[in-house]
C-alpha cells in the first residue's frame, strides 16, 4: 500500500489534474475532427468545381455541334428559328469560354502566374489546337453566316459555309475534345491528391485516439483505480498498524454477530491494550513507539484464526472480535498472547525492548448491543490495569 500512496503523492490536485488531462485529449480529437471536417468540405467543393470544368468544357464540344447544325439549316431553309438557335449556342459557347478562362484571366491582371496547367495553356493559346483563338474564329464564321440572307442557294456564301463545316468536324472538335479530357484528367489527380490528404488526416485521428487510449486514457484509468483503492483502504484500515480501523470493525462485527445470534453461537471480545506505553515513547521516541504498535499488530495477527476479526481502536489499544469463542476460551487465548508478548522482545535494536498487556474480556450476550459488550472488556481492561498489569480480566 506504501507504494500506492507513493505514486499517488506526485499529484497535487488529482482532480484538477485528470479534468486537464481528459479535456486536453478531447480538445486535441476534438481540432483533427475539426481539420478533417475542413479538408472533407473543400473535397466536395473541389468536386463540384471540377465537375462543373469538365461540364462546360463537354458543353463547348456540343454547342459547337449544335451552331453548325443550325447555321446550314438557316441556310438551306432560312428558319428563323434555327437562326436563333444557332446565334444561342454561339453565345452559350462565349459565356462557357469566358468562365473556363476566369481565373486564368484575373491571375494575368493581377500579374500572377495562370492557374491553369502547362498542357491547358497550350491548349487553349499555342498552335496546334489554340482553342481560344478557334472559338473567335468559329463563333465569327457562323455569324457571318447568319448575316447571309439564304433564300437562294446562291445567296449562300459556299466559302464560310465550309469554312465552319470544316472546322466544326476537324481541328476545332479536336481541339475541345482535348481539352475536355485535360479537365477530367487534372480532376481526377487533383482528387486523388486531396483524398490522400484526407486520409493521411483519418490515419492521424485514429492514430491519437490510439496513442490519447494508452498514454493518457490508460494511465488515468489506473490512476483512478489507484486513488480508489487507497481511499476505501484509508475507509477501512489503520494507516499505523495495518489492522482494520474502528469504523471497519464495528461494520463487520455487528454483521457477524447477528449471523451467530441466529446460529446461536457463542462469542467474545478481548481488548488489550500495552502497559505504561507513554512511557516507552518518553524513553525510545514517539518512533519506536509506532515500530511497537506495528509489530504487536503482526503479532497478534498471528496469534489468530483467519475468521477472527482483530482492530485497533485507537493509541495503543487494540481490539478482537472472536466468533464461536466462550468467554473461557477468550480466556485462554488472551492469557497465550500475553505471555507471549511478555516473553519476546517487540522491539530490537542495541537492545532488546519487551513489553506488557493487559486485557479485558467480555462474552457477547446475544440479548445485549455490541458496544455493551465491548463496555464489559473495557471494564476488564480497567481492572487488570488496577490490578498490576500484564493480566486479562474477565467480566460477566
Ligand atoms: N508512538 C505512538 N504513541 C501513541 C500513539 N497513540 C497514542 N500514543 C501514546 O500512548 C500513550 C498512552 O499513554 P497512557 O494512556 O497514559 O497509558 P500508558 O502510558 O500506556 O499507561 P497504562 O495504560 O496505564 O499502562 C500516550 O503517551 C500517547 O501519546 C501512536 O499512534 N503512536
Amino acid at each position: 500500500m506504501n507504494n500506492n500512496r507513493n505514486d499517488l503523492t506526485d499529484i497535487q490536485n488529482p482532480q484538477r489534474f485528470m479534468t486537464f488531462v481528459y479535456t486536453g485529449s478531447l480538445a486535441i480529437i476534438a481540432i483533427l475532427s475539426i481539420i478533417t471536417h475542413f479538408v472533407l468540405d473543400s473535397v466536395i467543393e473541389q468536386q463540384s468545381q471540377t465537375g462543373n470544368l469538365v461540364n462546360k468544357s463537354g458543353q463547348q464540344r456540343m454547342l459547337s455541334q449544335r451552331a453548325s447544325m443550325f447555321a446550314i439549316e438557316y441556310e438551306s431553309s432560312g428558319s428563323k428559328g434555327a437562326k436563333e438557335l444557332a446565334e444561342s449556342a454561339i453565345l452559350q459557347m462565349k459565356s462557357n469560354h469566358a468562365a473556363l478562362l476566369s481565373e486564368h484571366d484575373e491571375a494575368l491582371k493581377k500579374g500572377l502566374d495562370s492557374p491553369l496547367s502547362d498542357e491547358l495553356l497550350s491548349l487553349y493559346f499555342e498552335s496546334p489546337a489554340q482553342i481560344d483563338k478557334q472559338i473567335d474564329t468559329f463563333s465569327r464564321l457562323i455569324s457571318q453566316s447568319l448575316e447571309q440572307v439564304p433564300t437562294t442557294p446562291e445567296n449562300t456564301s459556299e466559302q464560310v459555309h465550309q469554312e465552319f463545316l470544316m472546322m466544326a468536324r476537324a481541328p476545332f472538335l479536336d481541339a475541345l475534345n482535348a481539352a475536355v479530357e485535360q479537365y477530367e484528367r487534372e480532376s481526377i489527380e487533383k482528387i486523388g491528391r486531396l483524398r490522400l490528404v484526407q486520409q493521411v488526416i483519418l490515419v492521424v485521428v485514429i492514430l491519437t485516439i490510439l496513442l490519447e487510449a494508452l498514454f493518457v486514457f490508460r494511465p488515468m484509468v489506473a490512476r483512478i483505480s489507484q486513488f480508489a483503492a487507497r481511499l476505501q483502504y484509508e475507509a477501512n484500515y489503520d494507516h499505523l498498524s495495518g489492522l482494520y480501523n474502528r469504523r471497519a470493525f464495528f461494520r463487520i462485527a455487528e454483521k457477524l454477530l447477528q449471523s451467530l445470534r441466529r446460529k446461536e453461537k457463542p462469542c467474545s471480545i478481548v481488548l488489550f491494550d500495552i502497559d505504561r506505553f507513554k512511557a516507552i515513547n518518553d524513553n525510545y521516541g514517539h518512533d519506536v513507539g509506532d515500530i511497537v504498535i506495528q509489530n504487536l499488530a503482526q503479532l497478534l495477527k498471528a496469534q489468530l484464526r483467519k475468521h477472527d476479526i482483530l482492530s485497533r481502536l485507537g493509541g495503543e489499544e487494540f481490539i478482537l472480535f472472536l466468533p464461536e469463542t466462550s468467554h473461557q476460551e477468550a480466556m485462554l487465548v488472551a492469557n497465550k498472547i500475553r505471555i507471549y508478548i511478555e516473553d519476546n522482545a517487540i522491539y530490537r535494536d542495541t537492545q532488546d525492548l519487551k513489553v506488557t498487556v493487559s486485557g479485558g474480556v467480555a462474552n457477547c450476550d446475544f440479548n445485549e448491543s455490541l458496544d455493551k459488550s465491548i463496555k464489559k472488556a473495557d471494564e476488564g481492561l480497567y481492572k487488570a490495569k488496577s490490578n498490576g498489569r500484564n493480566q486479562i480480566c474477565y467480566i460477566s
